[in-house]
């Protein structure tokens, strides 16, 4: 199958500073083989310095005791409400049904603020630093855009600023998460025990887009690979003698696979203990972006998409998908981005209403 990848392919660092047919055709063809694509750091949309700084916020933010940290727990009116604030060490499973415990791990979401309105309430020493956080959701958000206008040209969109106009977050609230991860040292096993493996169990992300930013040195991001049913290690920079600074990492969320039909693809990942660092500690941070909470997903307009689903290609993918969303069998609605979310998040958590 033309969209199947093999054990050999790798996931492809992507020049963007053109946004020529050629550029558009491979960030299309990464999306819709792997799922997942490189995008060379140009220096500019998001300052190298300004990735450090925030990981260093990080840091800072994470090495405080639990107690001060529970004071903005997630979804707390303290911490602005719904998905937003400290997930705490296990506190929640991104694999529900093959693990037993919580991910050993802990979060810190900061939400979009809607138009005209200020961050969230953010915690010490967070909160001193909101300009730097701002202008990281933003570029953030540049970055996002650029891509997803590539996917509009690729597909042959008729209206260039299709996907583009529908993540304008200046007009309207969206379930866009900026997240910032820590993975704390594994403890030594006792004697009896086995090491924990997993970090983050296996999921797939819910949005249209994920930004993923690690550090070198940091590995443990795996992806499935259905066709040969193997978990692949991706690595921090894939070409450390030709980039100096690692490249950002794209995934395609569910929401985007969902709307596309099932042509682009929404790999399933997780993060592994690897080798030799499995003592050590972890830092991430994840860009989910979602489109405006009232874009409406129906059919993309333009051949491309439509030549696909006429072929039934993406008749699986588009399956595993409604079953994600717990839609039945035959039964078409157009959904929108807010209604996607929680059906998303209502099937993974088991949630009754
Ligand atoms: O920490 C990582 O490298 C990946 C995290 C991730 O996949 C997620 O939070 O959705
Ligand atoms: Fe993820």
């Amino acid at each position: 199958m033309a969209h199947e990848s093999n054990p050999n392919d790798t996931i492809p660092v992507i020049d963007i500073s053109s946004s020529s047919a050629e550029v558009a055709q491979q960030v299309l063809d990464a999306a819709s083989s792997h799922g997942f694509l490189f995008i060379k750091n140009d220096g500019i949309t998001i300052p190298p310095k300004d990735i450090s700084d925030m990981f260093e916020l990080s840091r800072q933010y994470f090495q405080q005791p639990d107690e001060q940290k529970s004071e903005f727990a997630i979804h707390s009116e303290k911490a602005g409400g719904i998905n937003r604030g400290w997930v705490k060490m296990q506190g929640e499973s991104l694999d529900p049904e093959g693990q037993k415990q919580g991910d050993p791990k802990e979060a810190f979401n900061i939400g979009t603020p809607p138009p005209n309105q200020s961050l969230q309430p953010l915690p010490s020493p967070i909160s001193t630093s909101s300009p730097l956080i701002s202008r990281f959701q933003t570029s953030c958000h540049t970055l996002c855009t650029r891509i997803l206008t590539l996917l509009n040209i690729a597909l042959q969109i008729p209206d260039s600023d299709y996907f583009s106009s529908r993540h304008d977050q200046s007009l309207g609230p969206s379930g866009t998460i900026f997240r910032m991860l820590y993975y704390p040292a594994s403890r030594k096993p006792k004697h009896s025990e086995k090491r924990e493996s997993i970090r983050a169990g296996a999921h797939s992300d819910y949005g249209s887009l994920t930004l993923l930013f690690r550090l070198p040195g940091q590995p443990g991001l795996e992806l499935y690979q259905q066709a040969t049913n193997t978990w692949i290690p991706v690595p921090v920079n894939p070409s450390p003698l030709t980039l100096a600074e690692p490249p950002i990492l794209v995934n395609i969320g569910d929401l985007l696979s969902f709307w596309t039909g099932g042509m682009l693809k929404s790999t399933v990942h997780r993060v592994a203990f690897t080798g030799d660092e499995a003592q050590e500690e972890r830092y991430s941070m994840a860009y989910f972006c979602h489109p405006l909470d009232d874009a409406a997903l129906e059919a993309v307009p333009g051949p491309v998409i439509r030549g696909f689903v006429e072929s039934g290609k993406g008749g699986a993918e588009l399956e595993r998908q409604r079953e994600r969303l717990g839609l039945q069998k035959g039964v078409e609605e157009v959904l929108t981005a807010k209604q996607h979310l929680d059906r998303r998040l209502k099937v993974t958590y088991r949630l009754k209403n």
